[in-house]
């Protein structure tokens, strides 16, 4: 895919984001900082791998301003959103190109399995990439003129495939980073060993050691 495309991610409101990691992110404001770290490393990914036209859609003025700090375009979500899905197609109205859906939560992403992947994606009116489970889509990539309607939630991947998009690399052998979106504590552990981004490694950095502190007393 050329890079005359609009890439477009969403993200709840910090507080809301994230509630499958667990106790340990619990405390203070661990959760929030974790969310907008994983969602500063996909960006600055996508960034790296010459993508300039970012969408960022959020309810969250915090989550639009760090947007606008990383270079994207903020988009302010409606008040009473419908959910992911209507949060996508807010932020890809008007896009003048072709539009990719990302997930925003890809802490290990690295910008050649982007670039790569949409790369294959040029040839295919519609084309997703499923996560590491296989269930989930971690990216989506409709060609410029062609309307699809995403479909994200669970069992995305195959709604995905159902509606005519065709799935790159069914064999899951490539873009192992490009697959991992962190819902839960495994999913981290999972990102952590294929290698995190910069923030996400500072921002995990802290709890392990504010935990380890709380815990040695
Ligand atoms: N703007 C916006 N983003 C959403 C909405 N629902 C989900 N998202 C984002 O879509 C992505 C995928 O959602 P999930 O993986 O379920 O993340 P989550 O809802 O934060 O996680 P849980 O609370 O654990 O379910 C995340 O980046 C969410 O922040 C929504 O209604 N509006
Ligand atoms: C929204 C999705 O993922 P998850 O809720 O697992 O992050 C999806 O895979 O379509």
């Amino acid at each position: 895919m050329s890079d005359a495309v609009a890439v477009v991610l969403a993200l709840k409101a910090l507080r809301d984001a994230k509630s499958r990691l667990g106790e340990e992110y619990r405390v203070d404001d661990r959760r929030e900082k974790l969310v907008a770290a994983m969602f500063t490393d996909t960006v600055d990914a996508v960034v790296g791998a010459g993508y300039r036209d970012v969408v960022v859609v959020s309810p969250d003025p915090q989550v639009l301003g760090l947007a606008r700090d990383l270079g994207c375009r903020p988009v302010a979500e409606p008040d009473g959103g419908e959910g992911l899905n209507a949060a996508l197609a807010h932020g890809a109205r008007g896009a003048p190109g072709g539009v990719v859906y990302l997930q925003a939560d890809l802490p290990a992403l690295r910008p050649a399995s982007f670039a790569d992947a949409l790369t294959a994606a040029d040839a295919h009116r519609v084309a997703f990439v499923a996560d590491r489970h296989g269930t989930g889509t971690s990216l989506l990539a409709v060609a410029a003129g062609v309307r699809f309607v995403p479909a994200f939630g669970p069992e995305s991947a195959a709604a995905h495939r159902g509606a005519g998009a065709v799935e790159l690399d069914p064999t899951h052998a490539r873009w192992a980073d490009l697959r991992c979106d962190v819902d839960t504590p495994d999913d981290l552990r999972a990102a952590a060993a294929l290698g995190l981004g910069a923030r996400t490694d500072a921002a995990l950095l802290v709890t392990h050691s504010d935990a380890a502190r709380n815990r040695d007393g």
